[in-house]
């Protein structure tokens, strides 16, 4: 079966459509200033409920204070929340108490070790999300792990990967780390922030031929 696929930054309507469209399972709305694809809380509000009951939509934050995470969480009301900077196991185990969406956890997989450290956030988060170690930007950096990182691996909960994937290389990947879910940003964009519909369809035609 192919795997699931989250299109993540996107930020208008006609893009949320088009994931939908072509098949994407998942959606990711990201609400961190300093990314070129921010959205703001009432923006994010509207995409999520133009994709309620079609996809699953993630909400990302980056070190988001108690208040602001509080806030995020009963205006958007996301499928599920994704942390995607250095917060604890503590503080998700927390979140994942006491709201009813599903916690992810993106990690940067640097190294082998990489692997063993996350074992901290199993019991608190429901998936995680391998991606490439952070640059400037945490994430939607359009950089790839090394894949083989991943091989033989024996995951303990949920797991994705993400960073740097494209139309191009997307069945290498699943190939070689037989993920469950992929997750792409830069890879299906024109420009920073700007989704790219041809990029998109044809990222989502590559998983499905998987
Ligand atoms: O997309 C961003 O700008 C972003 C900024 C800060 C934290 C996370 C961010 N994106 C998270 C994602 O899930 C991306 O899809 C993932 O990092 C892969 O990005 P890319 O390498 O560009 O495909």
């Amino acid at each position: 079966m192919p795997p699931l696929v989250k299109i993540c930054g996107l930020s208008t309507p006609e893009t949320v459509d088009a994931a939908i469209r072509h098949g994407a399972t998942h959606i990711g709305l990201v609400h961190y200033e300093p990314s070129p694809r921010h959205v703001d809380l009432a923006t994010a509000a509207a995409l999520r409920k133009r994709a309620e009951g079609k996809v699953k939509v993630a909400l990302l934050l980056v070190n988001a204070s108690q208040q602001l995470t509080g806030q995020a969480l009963a205006t958007v009301r996301p499928d599920i929340i994704q942390f995607h900077g250095s917060e604890t196991p503590e503080w998700l185990a927390r979140v994942r108490q006491l709201v009813p969406a599903e916690v992810w956890k993106a990690v940067g997989l640097k190294d082998a070790g990489t692997l063993d450290r996350v074992a901290k956030y199993h019991g608190a988060a429901d998936r995680i999300l391998f991606d490439a170690p952070a640059q400037a930007l945490p994430g939607g950096t359009g950089t790839r792990f090394d894949w083989s990182l991943l091989r033989g691996h024996r995951h303990a909960i949920d797991w994705g990967i993400a960073g740097g994937l494209t139309p191009d290389n997307i069945g290498q990947a699943i190939a070689e780390t037989g993920a469950p879910l992929v997750d792409v940003s830069s890879g299906v964009e024109s420009a920073p922030g700007i989704k790219d519909m041809d990029k998109m369809a044809a990222f989502l035609k590559a998983v499905a031929s998987c």
